[in-house]
């Protein structure tokens, strides 16, 4: 079961920058969080700050009752251990083939026979659906399973907690949705705690647990998926719906003149909230709640036509799962008959993202 990392008043500055400012967030054990946000909001550098690799001015990174911000070079090495990166280009070398590439981090960091790494080599390439492709180099690959490499690299200390920035970067939307797919199976099958970054608001609308967005040097919310999709609060609201109509502008923040000029022009309804992507054979992830659960514990009523399918809702996105018949095991609640949103996991598609 990955850990939780519980983050509070964090505020990060370069010379008299301010990234952001008092970011208190909890990242809860297991769950799929995503960070949004506009470019430049410091995302990136949110990630770099929970792996230690950027210090932050204050506050603090809680994790396993001690604090990142506070540990020496020694200690911080150790808790690394605990983190899988992916970065956003699969940050791979380029003169090694993937076997290579995804056996580095053992060779670097542990005493494993060369026997054991190849097991947990070929183990990790198989839940990424890269068997066969180990002798290849990464400029002969596509971007998608350059990738995936990355991410059998992430996973072969067997992380508690998985960072992956931009996933869907470079990616058509068909191969970002067979990378979310792996994402919920992987989840399911090692528990870690994930958090994306992502601009992709079909991959914020279906595949988390909890979702974040980062704006104007602050944290403006951060809660369950549903609470986001359900609301109001024009930044939320217009981000998570791809709008031009509320406070984000082309550059930064939009101003007074420009907001002026927007009064009394009615925004669209809030579209339904998608139901969240499943596993793609049909088991319950730990963290999974049933669809509407939150909306229902506080007495929010979500938009028509919520959790009827895996369509994102905004006009034009659709989630990456393809409509499969309805499963079980977690109902929806206050709604009957929810078709489960389905898709086949690349590992055994073996499709070459
Ligand atoms: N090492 C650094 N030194 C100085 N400034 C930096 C450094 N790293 C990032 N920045 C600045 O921090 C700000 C946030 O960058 P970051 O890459 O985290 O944004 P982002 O939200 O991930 O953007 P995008 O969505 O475009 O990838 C930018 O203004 C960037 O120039």
């Amino acid at each position: 079961m990955g850990v939780e990392i519980k983050v509070e008043g964090l505020t990060k500055r370069f010379g008299s920058q301010v990234i952001w400012n008092d970011v208190t967030l909890t990242l809860p054990a297991g769950e799929i969080s995503v960070m949004l946000g506009p470019s430049g909001t410091g995302k990136s550098v949110f990630l770099k700050t929970l792996v230690g690799l950027l210090k932050p001015d204050a506050g603090s990174i809680m994790i396993e009752g001690r604090d990142l911000t506070r540990l020496r070079e020694h200690d911080l090495y150790e808790i690394r251990k605990l983190f899988g990166v992916l970065f956003q280009d699969g940050a791979l070398f380029g003169s090694m083939n993937l076997y290579d590439n995804v056996a580095f981090p053992l060779r670097e960091h542990t005493r494993k026979s060369e026997s054991e790494v190849r097991t947990i080599v070929m183990e990790k390439m198989e839940l990424v659906g890269l068997t066969g492709a180990e002798t290849k180099l990464p400029g002969e690959i596509s971007g998608g399973m350059r990738k995936r490499a990355g991410l059998a690299r992430a996973l072969v200390l067997d992380p508690e907690i998985l960072l992956i920035d931009e996933p869907d970067s470079g990616l058509d939307p068909v191969r970002t949705s067979y990378i979310n797919q792996l994402f919920i199976d992987l989840n399911a099958q090692i528990d870690a705690t994930f958090l994306i970054v992502t601009h992709d608001i079909n991959t914020a609308r279906t595949v988390p647990d909890n979702i974040g967005l980062l704006y104007h040097k602050h944290l403006a919310m951060f809660g369950p998926r549903e609470m986001l999709l359900s609301s109001e609060e024009p930044v939320v609201r217009q981000f998570l719906n791809a709008q031009t109509i509320g406070p984000i502008g082309m550059s930064e923040e939009k101003d007074a003149d420009e907001l002026a000029s927007e009064e009394g022009q009615e925004l669209p309804p809030l579209p339904p909230i998608p139901l969240q992507l499943r596993t793609s054979n049909g088991t319950t992830r730990h963290a999974e709640r049933p669809a509407g659960q939150w909306c229902h514990d506080n007495g929010i009523t979500p938009p028509p036509g919520s959790f009827e399918s895996g369509n994102a809702g905004v006009p034009g996105v659709r989630s990456g799962s393809t409509s499969a018949p309805a499963t079980t095991d977690t109902p929806a609640v206050g709604t009957a008959d929810v078709p489960a949103a389905q898709g086949e996991s690349p590992a055994v598609a073996q499709e070459s993202v």
